[in-house]
């Protein structure tokens, strides 16, 4: 059984079996458990889910789109033929003052990088997309909203902090995205991959998903991990294309449709 199926698949029978069952603003309601944690070694493995096929390309379009391009531009995602954000639309085309647009506002990947390359000692290595004066500008408030960073012994560590997680959507994208986020930061600046920590305050199934993740629950052995490939050549975060990221040998057990509620 793949390690991130065993930790995620954790979590959805956790959630099926003891979740609280409560409404929220979508007004489709969830069930939900607090502070549930995975975490992965990156240098043994990539998480990603084989236990239902989860679009890598997609995920780390828009991880790129966010921290690379640093863009609020749904047109522009739509461009690369993602369309996960359509439904956030506003009418000029972007996200509003949100996820990209604050990451730009501040400089917090080159602020990142710098701190990771001339003092990896800081206890400050942080990117915060939580910034209060910012958060009614945007069309939704972040989910995956902070990274915390360390450097131990040579490796780059990354803890994700998700104030609330789609367990069937959202977190399969967010544990693969920000994996390859931590992987290429720490190409780019000499560092091993080593622990990614994903938290998340509010992990909830919403009730329209619940037949889908009980498909995905009583399918066979998830197959082992593939592998992630990166381009070694690149060494500035901002040359990496989509050519440069691959996903190797990635067998899982097929797709499964679940509505997203808006
Ligand atoms: N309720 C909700 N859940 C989310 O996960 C979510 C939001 N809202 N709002 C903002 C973004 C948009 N996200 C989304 C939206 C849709 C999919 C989705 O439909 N995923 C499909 C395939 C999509 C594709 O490859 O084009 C899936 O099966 O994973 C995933 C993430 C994550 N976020
Ligand atoms: O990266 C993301 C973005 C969004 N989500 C999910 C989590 C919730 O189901 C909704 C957001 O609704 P709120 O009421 O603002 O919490 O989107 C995710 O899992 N990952």
């Amino acid at each position: 059984m793949n390690n991130a199926d065993r930790q995620y698949l954790k979590i959805v029978q956790e959630i099926l079996d003891h979740g609280y069952y409560d409404n929220n603003r979508t007004g489709v309601s969830t069930y939900k458990l607090p502070h549930q944690i995975m975490q992965f070694d990156l240098a043994r493995e990539f998480p990603i889910l084989t236990s239902k096929f989860v679009g890598f390309k997609t995920a780390v379009k828009e991880m790129l789109w966010i921290y690379r391009d640093q863009s609020n531009s749904v047109l522009k995602l739509q461009e690369e033929n993602v369309h996960i954000w359509d439904e956030w639309m506003k009418p000029d085309g972007t996200i509003g003052t949100a996820y990209g647009w604050v990451v730009r506002e501040y400089q917090q990947v080159d602020k990142l990088i710098a701190a990771l390359k001339n003092n990896p000692q800081d206890r400050r290595m942080i990117l915060n997309l939580w910034q209060i004066p910012h958060l009614d500008g945007g069309s939704l408030y972040p989910c995956a909203f902070m990274t915390l960073w360390d450097v131990t012994d040579g490796r780059l560590n990354c803890m994700l902090v998700q104030r609330s997680g789609d367990m069937p959507l959202g977190v399969p994208f967010n544990m693969t995205q920000y994996a390859v986020l931590v992987h290429l930061i720490a190409q780019v600046t000499d560092l091993a991959p080593g622990l990614f920590t994903h938290v998340i305050n509010n992990a909830h199934i919403y009730e329209n998903q619940v037949e889908g993740m009980r498909e995905q629950l009583s399918r066979g052995e998830a197959p082992e991990a593939p592998t992630l490939w990166i381009n070694p050549e690149i060494k500035n975060f901002y040359d990496f294309t989509m050519d440069d990221i691959k996903l190797e040998n990635y067998q899982h057990l097929g797709k499964i449709k679940m509505e997203v509620s808006v």
